[in-house]
């Protein structure tokens, strides 16, 4: 087979999943796939100016592949307050930041009432709206928070948007097959209320982010069925704004602790989430990002020449991957993104969250030094 004829042909779930099975059109794959992400993004690569608030790393979940998570009376737990996110939130906005990322564990008093203090504290902290872009809250934490408040999720999307959400990250996805998610995260929601959630959300007029989380006890069949299902998502609602892979890192996780998995990814896996995904979404979901928290950054840097054209953010801060045992750091300088991005030879383009590209010659004010 020859992977450049999905540069303008549709692929079967069967041509997808030679794709991931064939090695013998590897490095074909990855050729198709950078030709297409030149011609939808051209040399740019964008990033943003981000960081990550989790409000709390205690969780009543029992997700096998988390190490991020504790129970309350764990040394190392922490819940800040809506107040101390809303000064979280007003610290990165200072070092620089426009959109602030936050997650947190799942918790019978965390209800959408209380989401909504969190947002209504960030607003009030970060200024009049506009003042920071808030992306917060999985498809998991929104479902849970509506069921703890007795509402339905169009009633809690809504709720939530008023007090000043403006977007939702689309993790909590792993992978979309509840075969699987029957041993990887059983309590979590099932596959067709992740789909629920966001397309709830869409129909509220708030984007998404989508996700798979990858190189653990899935089979490549599993991998096709999820970025398929991403796939007619955002055929009926085109509410996706990027996709971004999560490579699985396996210290630390119930997974490993069980012997269930030696270890996460291949090399070679990494980059076919890239380039498959690419080939199969095109114009439709043009957005691609690379984590480097996950992957390091040179690995990223191979990633945006497989298919991606998305470097994330500066994050600023990171737990969940830490917990992971990821050695990457948890925060990155634009200096140093730009300098990652450059070094590859693209073009680094500072975006917002729906990949607006910001013209810093046209703010007021002083440009950001983080
Ligand atoms: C830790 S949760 C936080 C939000 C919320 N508790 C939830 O589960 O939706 C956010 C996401 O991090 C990713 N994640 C967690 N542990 C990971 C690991 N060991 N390797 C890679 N990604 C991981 C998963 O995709 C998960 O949905
Ligand atoms: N990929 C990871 C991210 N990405 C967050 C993005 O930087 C950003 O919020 C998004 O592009 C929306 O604009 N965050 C993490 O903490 N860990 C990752 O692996
Ligand atoms: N990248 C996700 C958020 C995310 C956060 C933490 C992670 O470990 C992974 C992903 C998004 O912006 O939608
Ligand atoms: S992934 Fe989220 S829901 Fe699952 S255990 Fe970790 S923090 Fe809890």
């Amino acid at each position: 087979m020859d992977p450049n004829k999905f540069k303008n042909k549709e692929m079967s779930k069967r041509e997808c999943l030679e794709l991931f099975e064939n090695d013998a059109i590897f490095f074909d794959t990855l050729h198709a796939a950078d030709s297409v992400r030149r011609d939808l993004c051209g040399d740019v690569v964008t990033y943003i100016l981000n960081a990550n608030i989790n409000f709390t790393n205690v969780c009543t979940g029992t997700c096998q592949f988390c190490a991020f998570k504790v129970s309350k009376n764990h040394p190392s737990a922490f819940f800040l307050t809506p107040e101390q996110i809303g000064q979280k939130a007003c610290d990165a906005k200072m070092a620089g930041a426009i959109e602030v990322c936050v997650q947190g564990g799942l918790l019978p008093e965390i209800d959408t009432h209380y989401q909504v203090e969190i947002l209504k504290n960030i607003r009030k902290q970060t200024g009049p709206l506009g003042g920071i872009s808030i992306h917060a809250f999985s498809p998991m934490e929104v479902f849970a928070a509506a069921e703890n408040a007795g509402l339905d999720l169009k009633t809690a999307l809504t709720m939530l948007k008023e007090a000043g959400l403006d977007s939702i990250p689309g993790t909590a996805a792993e992978i979309l097959v509840d075969d699987v998610r029957k041993t990887l995260c059983p309590d979590k929601i099932s596959a067709d209320e992740w789909e629920k959630v966001i397309t709830a959300a869409h129909k509220t007029k708030i984007p998404t982010t989508c996700t798979i989380m990858y190189g653990h006890i899935e089979e490549n069949e599993d991998r096709v069925e999820h970025l398929f299902r991403l796939k007619k998502i955002q055929e009926e609602t085109g509410g996706f704004t990027e996709f971004i892979p999560l490579t699985f890192l396996h210290e630390n996780t119930p997974l490993s602790k069980r012997g269930l998995v030696e270890s996460g990814s291949s090399g070679l896996l990494d980059l076919k989430m890239y380039a498959i995904p690419r080939l199969l979404f095109k114009e439709k979901l043009p957005n691609i990002q690379v984590s480097w928290v996950k992957l390091g950054t040179k690995f990223s840097q191979v990633g945006l020449c497989a298919g991606a054209n998305d470097f994330g953010g500066t994050l600023m801060e990171e737990n969940i991957s830490r917990a992971a045992g990821s050695k990457y750091g948890s925060s990155m300088t634009r200096q140093k993104i730009e300098n990652c991005i450059r070094q590859i030879g693209r073009v680094p383009k500072l975006r917002n969250t729906q990949y607006k590209i910001i013209d810093e010659s046209q703010q007021k004010g002083s440009i950001p030094v983080y």
